[in-house]
Parts: structure tokens; sequence; C-alpha cells
């Protein structure tokens, strides 16, 4: 708790935002104390500011500046009083409901649409006719009116988070219904109340002030809508008496500007990957010979002294470090090394498809005659996917679950040129059979294909545009061995029969050293040995090598002699396969 009150204090928004909250919440304290009574009438009506007045009189002769100062009291205790309700009973509602579903459910999510339904102005219109009028009215009639969405929120998070092992491990443990919700759920949502808690105030702030201008709230108090309800009423806009409405509407402005700033900086704060990059000092990249000298015959993409930095609190964090290599067409060219050491940022890079915090500082990427690093956005656009595409890790986060298949085909292609839905789902079939699919999962739903299915359309994906290199980041980390193999054994006979040269990156060395033709192995940022696949496995030179080839236990030097798994295997030869990988890998 200590922490994340440091951390909101170190917040350039968070300070920001609260220093302007927090002078309001002193103001609405103390300030009705220190001015003079908002009703008394003390001078002549609509007089501009004076040094007796400081923001004039109202056109009924009262002070502006009392009135704006003992306004900020009821209008704030509403606004905070309201926040706090509508996230209270939209959390409880929406946990409630997501959590134990069915019935209950049912009959919440009923609830909640039925209020979603009914337009929240007129309803606070009807009820504030029924209640007495008050403080109290206003923050019952605004609850009333906002809680439905504060609660669709709520419940659409329970949902998420009810499948997670530690609600199972909860259940499992005993804990009952009430407590995984208090204990498990809840906090574990502490974020999203506090976020919910800032815009329901804002909301509050702004529906009070709103209902107020409009007559409906008790216009014999003193808060900021009603000192706006009495400025058009006294016809201050008429007779240009500015200083009448203008004080109020610039601490209603303030506010929500505080309010605002201290959201952001919550989202900011519970997610850092939102956070702007730090601006670092930029560096002055050396052009050396290597970098300018032209691609050799023979070679498809050319990796010179590439480096690539993250921008961090600290400074440059330098994560690749003058990495150089070059592939041929048609070649499989892995990349290999443990866990951080910048495998997947060469393949991001390769495409120009780093986060904001990174970026290349030094080094060239040539791609036949394109210089990758030069590319300006146009060019880049149209050289991703149709020049170098990818295959992610995870096949269902890289397709877009609301689209069917031939949708997500159809879109890419349209990227790349003029095309009818008709000539995009013909071609969808034919790649889909390419990749072992039925053709008639053009109409299906990415969640009704298994792992390894989804994986194969992506592969489809990246082929549709006849790449001369497609990037391959862990494409079967997620997938069972057999099914692994099923899909590289694909991907050969594809880039046999295409002739497309693959980037291949994962930590797995001993399947890169069966699949690839070379094979590079990066430690910490830097290249340290290029060869071929045979005599990494069998004559590796770099000392990290050999520890990465010793951590696999049947890759021992004893075992180094061994069989590899079986790569020629065939698509449909599942039982065989699993008798083949018995000595394997994994
Ligand atoms: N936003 C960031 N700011 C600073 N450093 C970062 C950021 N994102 C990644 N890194 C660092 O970049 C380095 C390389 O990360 P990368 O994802 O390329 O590794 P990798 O070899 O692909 O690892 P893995 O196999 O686990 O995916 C890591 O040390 C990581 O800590």
């Amino acid at each position: 708790m200590r922490e994340t009150i440091r951390s909101l204090l170190r917040h350039r928004k968070a300070a920001v935002g609260g220093s302007i909250l927090l002078f309001f919440v002193v103001l609405a304290i103390v300030g009705p104390w220190l001015v003079m009574d908002p009703s008394d009438l003390v001078g002549r009506p609509h007089q501009p500011p004076s040094a007796e007045h400081l923001f004039g009189t109202t056109g009924q002769g009262q002070d502006v500046l009392a009135q704006t100062v003992v306004g900020a009291r009821e209008t704030m205790a509403v606004g905070f009083a309201v926040g706090a309700l509508v996230t209270l009973v939209g959390a409880l509602m929406g946990v409630t409901a997501g959590y134990l579903g069915r019935r209950v459910d049912d009959v919440l999510s009923l609830t909640t649409n039925i209020f979603l339904v009914i337009p929240g102005l007129p309803l606070a219109i009807v009820l504030g006719a029924y209640l007495p009028s008050g403080p109290l009215r206003m923050v019952v009639v605004l609850t009333v009116a906002g809680w439905a969405w504060n609660a669709r929120v709520f419940r659409a998070e329970a949902l998420a988070l009810r499948n997670r092992d530690f609600v199972a491990a909860a259940v499992v443990a005993g804990e009952s219904r009430s407590r995984i919700v208090a204990r498990e759920l809840l906090p574990n949502m502490a974020s999203l109340v506090g976020s919910s808690f800032i815009g329901n105030t804002l909301y509050a702030v702004g529906a009070e002030v709103g209902l107020e201008f409009l007559g409906l709230g008790d216009v014999g108090s003193v808060t900021w809508g009603t000192n706006l309800y009495w400025a058009g009423n006294d016809a201050a806009l008429l007779t240009r008496s500015w200083w009448i409405f203008v004080p109020t509407g610039v601490c209603i402005a303030l506010v929500g500007f505080s309010l605002t700033l201290l959201s952001s900086a919550i989202d900011e704060l519970t997610n850092p990957a939102l956070r702007a990059p730090p601006a670092v000092a930029p560096v002055t990249a050396s052009v050396t010979a290597a970098q300018t000298e032209p691609l050799p015959p023979g070679v498809l993409l050319s990796v010179r002294e590439l480096c690539i930095d993250y921008a961090t609190e600290r400074g440059r964090s330098r994560v690749v470090d003058s990495v150089s290599f070059d592939i041929a067409p048609g070649e499989v060219f892995g990349l290999a090394g443990e866990s951080g050491s910048g495998k997947s940022t060469i393949g991001y890079g390769l495409l120009r498809l780093l986060p904001p915090a990174a970026s290349i500082s030094q080094g060239r990427i040539l791609l036949g005659d394109t210089d990758v690093t030069a590319l300006g956005a146009d060019a880049l656009r149209s050289f991703r996917w149709a020049q170098v595409s990818m295959v992610f890790q995870s096949a269902m986060s890289a397709l877009n679950p609301v689209l069917t298949l031939g949708e997500q085909f159809h879109d890419t292609l349209a990227a790349h040129g003029p095309t009818t839905r008709a000539s995009s789902y013909a071609r969808a079939r034919e790649l889909l059979a390419m990749v072992g699919l039925e053709p008639k999962l053009v109409d299906a739903w990415p969640h009704q294909l298994s792992g390894g299915m989804r994986q194969r359309v992506g592969i489809a994906l990246a082929l549709a545009l006849q790449p001369k290199l497609v990037v391959m980041d862990e494409p079967t980390t997620a997938l069972d061995v057999v099914v692994q193999k099923e899909l590289l054994q694909r991907v050969l006979e594809l880039k046999s029969r295409l002739g497309f040269a693959v980037l291949f990156i994962t930590h797995d060395l001993p399947l890169l050293l069966a699949l690839a033709d070379r094979v590079g192995i990066l430690q910490g940022g830097k290249l340290v040995e290029v060869d071929t696949a045979q005599r990494i496995r069998t004559e590796a030179r770099h000392p990290y090598t050999r520890l990465l080839l010793s951590s696999f236990p049947h890759l021992t030097a004893a075992d180094a002699e061994g069989p590899l798994p079986d790569m020629a295997l065939a698509a449909n030869e599942r039982v065989p396969a699993r008798a083949a990988l018995r000595g394997g890998h994994r």
C-alpha cells in the first residue's frame, strides 16, 4: 500500500491530478468558513470583479467568490459519495453474477440490462420528483441511474478471473463462495476498482451539475450546478456578466481534468506497458564498410551489425548487439538461445515491428535490393507480409476471434491489392488445403479449431502473399510433439515446393538442429556462433553452444552421433511418430 502511494506520488500525471483534486477537497472542507454567507445580498447585482468582491456579484447581488467556494462542498461530497456507491453496487452485482453464474447470473444480468436500457436522464427526473429534496436525493438518483454499466464491466472481469488457477485452488481449499468473492476476486480487481471509482466520480460530478443546471436539484442549496442554474435564470449570458458563471465553470473543468489525469495515472501504474517509453539520448550510429557493402550474390537477407536498444528508466539497454548473419533463398536459418537472449527482438526487428520502447540504433537489414532499415511508413506497409511474413508463437491470439478464417484471409489479401471477397475466399481454400486443412474451414471461427489447426492457419496466412522469407517465432512451442512434428514436416514440404526461406526462432536447440540448414547461437544479444546444423551438432566451438547442447540429456557428447528426430515423417503417420519420439528430446 505504502509502495503504491509512493509510486503515485512519483508519477507526474498522478501528482498533478492529485494536487488539483486535493486543492478542491481542502477548499470544500475549510473554504466555507473563510468566506461570507453565499446567500447574503451584499452588493448591487451584476457587478464585475472588484477589490470588494474579487469575483464580482451575482444577478441578485450575492458574492460570486463565496458561492463558488461554498458550492464546492456539496458538489464534491455528492460526487465522491456517488462514485463510491456506484462502484460498490456495480462491483458486488457484477462479481456475484460473473462468479456464481447460472441462475444468479441470469437474474442479476437481467436486472442490469433493464437498468441499462432505461435512459438515465428521464429515470433521474422521475426519481427526483418522488424523493424528498436534499443532497441525499441526488446521491440516490445518480446511483440508481449509474450502477448498471459498472456491473457489466465487473461481471466481465469476474468471468475472466473465475477460471484462473488461484480461484480453483481456493475452491479446492474449501473456501466459501462469499470469501472467494471478497478475498480472491475483488482484491485482484483493485486497479479496476480504483479507476472505476475515479471514473464514476467524474460521471457523478458531471451528471449532478447537469441536473441542477436544468433545475432538477434543490435550487435553494448552493452547489456548482445551482450556481449555473441561477446564472442562467439571472440572464448572466444576456447581460455579458461572464464573472458569474466562469469561476464555477473553471472549477468543474479543473476537477474533471484532475480526475481524468488520476484515472490515466492508475491505468499506467497498474499496466506499465501503457507508459510512454522514457526519453533517452540518441545514439550516433557508426556506419561501417560492412554495412554499406552491396548484397553478395546468392544471399536473400543480410543482417549486418544490427544493434537494438530498449529505452528504460536507467537509459538505453542493448538487447541485440552487433548481430550479423545471412540467409540464402530457400534456406532454413535457425536462431537459438536461452530465454531473453534477444531472438524474438531480432525477428520483430526484421519486420520493423519493434515496440515503441525499442529501436534499431545501428546496423542494416538488406532484403534483396531493399534496405529494410531505411523504409518509410508506406513502403514498410507494402513490404511487410508481401516480402517477409511472420508466424507468431500464440496461434490463438494471432487470429482474430470475432472473424471467420475466410474474412481474415480476405483482410490480409485486400491490404495488399484490389481483390474481391469471392477471389479471397477461393485463395483461402487453396491455402488451407496447402497446409493440410479442409477448405471448408474457410467459414470456421478460430475457437472451433485445435491449437495445431490454428497454427496451420497461421502458416497459411503467412504464405498468402508468397513472401521470400517467413519468420517463425516459436511457432510450435504450445503444441505437443506429434502435432509439432507434423506441422514442421508440412513447413519443410511447402518450403521445397514454394522456395521461401525461413528464419526459425526457438529455444529448442535439438529441434532446430533437426530442422535448420544453418543455426546461429545467441547469448545475451550477441551471436556467438553460426554454422551448419551438422557442425553445430558434432563440432560446436563456442563453450556456450556446447553448454546449450549438453543441457539436453539426449544430446550429450555420447549421444551426439545418434539419430536426430525424424523430420521426414509423413504427416499422416501419427502412430509411428510416437514410437520415433520415444528417445526424443521432450
Ligand atoms: N520493454 C522492454 N524494456 C526493456 N527491456 C526489454 C523490454 N522488452 C524486452 N526486453 C528485454 O529484451 C531482451 C530480449 O527479449 P526477447 O523477447 O527478444 O528474448 P527471447 O530470446 O525471444 O526470449 P524468449 O525465448 O523467452 O521469448 C530480454 O532481456 C528482455 O528483458
